[in-house]
């Protein structure tokens, strides 16, 4: 089986590729597999530079293709905040829980009408020698005021998707592959695979 190195601590956007990519043929690792210790400081302050720190970082010290992953949510109400700093948006400690509690509270009494918001993702593909690519998705939805689902990760339960119906975290993992930002930036990957990696997965 092909073997793909994403540049990721995070279990969540792990388990999310592991959806997209199996059917593709992928085992899927990440630096909890490779490189534990391995955590690049992400100083970028919009998705595609920290998505080109994290490739080319980790690029560098394993000798091989990997692929990164910088995503996050955008809530129009506040101004597309938590974006860059969606992971660490309620303090260094990344607390799911502490993030969706700290959005609920800044989105208490915003109407329906004006919850709009989008997950956004960014993929960095770097190698050692090669010119780094991006590829971009995301992903539109409203905040709910409560949060709904045990599935996913990250702001999940608080984010509803109309076109399914659904809270992201309802969704199963093959169906959130089908619409997220993530799978929406893989699919744009697919569409522009640099060559180097096209030839990779043949190793
Ligand atoms: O940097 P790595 O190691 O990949 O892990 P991270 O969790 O720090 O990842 P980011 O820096 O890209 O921050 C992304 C944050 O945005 C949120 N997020 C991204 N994608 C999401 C998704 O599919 N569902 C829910 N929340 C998501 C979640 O809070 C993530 O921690
Ligand atoms: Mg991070």
């Amino acid at each position: 089986m092909k073997k793909i190195v994403i540049a990721t601590q995070n279990k969540g956007k792990a388990k999310d590729f592991e959806a997209l990519l199996a059917p593709l043929g992928y085992k899927v690792l990440t630096l909890l597999d490779v490189a534990q210790d391995l955590d690049v400081e992400e100083t970028g302050v919009t998705f595609e530079e920290n998505a080109i720190l994290k490739a080319e970082a980790v690029s560098k010290v394993l000798g091989i293709p990997v692929i990164s992953d910088d995503s996050g949510l955008e809530i129009d109400a506040l101004n597309g905040e938590p974006g860059v700093y969606s992971a660490r948006y309620a303090g260094a400690a990344k607390s799911d829980s502490a993030n969706i509690d700290k959005v609920l509270e800044k989105m208490s009494g915003v109407p329906e009408n004006g919850r709009t918001a989008r997950f956004r993702c960014v993929l960095a593909v770097a190698a050692p020698n090669e010119k780094t690519e991006t590829f971009s998705g995301s992903c539109e939805g409203i905040i709910l005021s409560t949060p709904q689902g045990n599935n996913g990760f990250g702001y999940d339960p608080i984010f509803y998707v109309p076109a399914q119906s659904k809270a992201m975290a309802e969704l199963l993992p093959h169906e959130k592959a089908a619409i997220s930002h993530r799978g929406n930036a893989l699919r744009e990957l697919q569409q522009r695979m640099p060559k180097w990696l096209d030839e990779e997965k043949q190793s």
